[in-house]
């Protein structure tokens, strides 16, 4: 069984190691996580996973080294771990803004680097995950790929989409949440207990999404089968793009990218 470290056993990381062993793909004991304080690590190590506060040995045989660092923190991290690096481990990155390029400065150029832009549903298997390399080839490409759609879906994007990426899949998973969020609370000023609206939003917005997926339709040919002529849904679509809608969410998206890009500290 193929070995993976991540190192960074946050929010993404550990995501990223339930996902895996949720697919059956991977066994926890082939999942190596690191975390500055191991005790944080209790519940994990009590599921079976390999867990470390030294970076440098939780590297030790992996084939796939996941950085789940945050970007002001991953330059200490890679200096910590370049001594320990062996030529062919694969080097993945889920930090935001942090280029392969970045990357190889420190770690060394001949380092093998793939950057992950994976969402917190990677956690059920259903992250939207785009990959991007400099340098990988093929093979190395494909492994990073069979791990990420092991929990998802993944896209090879160019590493100059990586930003846009993160704003759209990364962050967009929460502005899909807010929106949901937003529905619910609508269902309540309409005469719903809580529970029921939020229950309601979430299996009407998983009946969209799921809608879109199985027809390869495109969303306004299926909003044109809601829209009845003179009826209630074109009302409330028109009142929410005159109090700006559309234009609040790709605003949303547009600040994000210029956010994402710009969060290494070189
Ligand atoms: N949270 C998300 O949905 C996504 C996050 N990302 C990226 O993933 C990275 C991590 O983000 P989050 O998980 O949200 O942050 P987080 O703060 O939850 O996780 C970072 C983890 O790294 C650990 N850490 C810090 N220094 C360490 C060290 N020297 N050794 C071992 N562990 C160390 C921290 O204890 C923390 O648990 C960021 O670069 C972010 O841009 C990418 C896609 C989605
Ligand atoms: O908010 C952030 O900076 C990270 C990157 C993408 C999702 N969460």
């Amino acid at each position: 069984m193929r070995k993976v470290t991540i190192i960074g056993s946050g929010n993404i990381g550990l995501a990223l190691a339930k996902g895996l062993v949720k697919s059956d793909e991977y066994q926890a004991n082939n999942i190596t996580l690191t975390r500055r304080v191991l005790q944080s690590l209790q519940e994990e190590k009590e599921l079976g996973f390999d867990v470390s506060a030294n970076n440098q040995e939780a590297i030790q045989g992996a084939e796939v080294i996941v950085l789940a660092i945050l970007p002001q923190q991953i330059r200490k991290v890679m200096e910590e771990i370049r001594p320990a690096l062996s030529p062919h481990q694969i080097v993945v990155s889920v930090a935001s803004g942090v280029s392969c390029a970045h990357i190889k400065e420190v770690l060394g150029l001949d380092t093998i680097v793939v950057r992950a832009m994976p969402n917190t549903a990677i956690a059920i298997g259903q992250s939207m995950t785009c990959i991007a390399t400099d340098n990988a080839n093929t093979e190395e490409v494909a492994v990073v790929e069979r791990l990420f759609e092991t929990v998802g879906s993944v896209v090879v994007i160019n590493e100059d989409l990586m930003t846009s990426a993160t704003a759209l899949c990364a962050c967009g998973i929460a502005f899909f949440l807010r929106s949901i969020r937003a529905a619910s609370q609508g269902g309540v000023e309409i005469g719903f207990h809580a529970h029921d609206a939020l229950k309601m939003a979430i299996q009407t917005a998983k009946g969209a999404a799921d809608l879109l997926l199985q027809t390869n339709n495109h969303p306004e040919s299926e909003i044109d089968k809601v829209t009845s002529p003179k009826g209630c849904t074109i009302a409330g679509l028109n009142e929410m793009e005159h109090n700006g809608f559309s234009s609040a969410f790709i605003k949303g998206i547009k600040f994000s990218a210029k956010q994402a890009g710009g969060l290494y500290n070189d």
